[in-house]
């Protein structure tokens, strides 16, 4: 029931007390994104919400993407490039915002790569398959669609 005062709050969400003004805010321990609001449960259990870093390549559905008009990188290269943003964020080198905003090829890069919630038959299979496998917090390992290649990062 969405946005039930008593009931718990969804995994990886904490509340806290404002050190200023001692008010109740809420923090997502994942994305590290506060918020007055209570948040919502997911609107339907069926719903999952993630966030995604995608790398395009030559053999991509669209191989052009806001950080590069004509992409020509081999999949071989793509996964490579991937691999090495995984790495850097399991080392916590990097966020995993910090890397999707500046290096996802895709237009939710702007948004620190959060696509929201999603349901079963909205995303390409290979895509919900994966994020569906994953635990609230959990990181895929590198995922091929007809876009390009992912990582994804279940957050709630
Ligand atoms: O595949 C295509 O023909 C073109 N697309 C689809 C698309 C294009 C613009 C916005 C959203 C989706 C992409 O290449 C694409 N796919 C995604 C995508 C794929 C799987 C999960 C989430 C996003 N993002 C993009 C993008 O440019 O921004």
């Amino acid at each position: 029931m969405p946005n039930d005062k008593d009931g718990p709050l969804p995994e990886g969400w904490e509340m806290r007390k404002s050190r200023s003004t001692g008010m109740a805010y809420f923090l997502n321990t994942y994305t590290k994104k506060s918020q007055w609001e209570r948040p919502d449960a997911p609107a339907d259990p069926g719903e999952v919400r993630c966030s995604h870093i995608l790398v395009k390549h030559a053999g991509s559905r669209r191989p052009s993407s806001w950080r590069e008009e004509n992409i020509t990188r081999s999949k071989e290269e793509a996964l490579e490039i991937l691999k090495g943003y995984r790495k850097q964020i399991v080392a916590e080198e990097a966020t995993f915002v910090d890397i999707a905003s500046k290096y996802s090829d895709c237009s939710s890069a702007k948004r620190g790569g959060d696509l929201g919630l999603f349901g079963r038959g909205q995303m390409q299979k290979p895509f919900e398959e994966e994020a569906y496998k994953l635990k609230i917090g959990q990181l895929s390992k590198p995922v091929e669609t007809d876009s390009g290649v992912h990582i994804i990062l279940r957050t709630a």
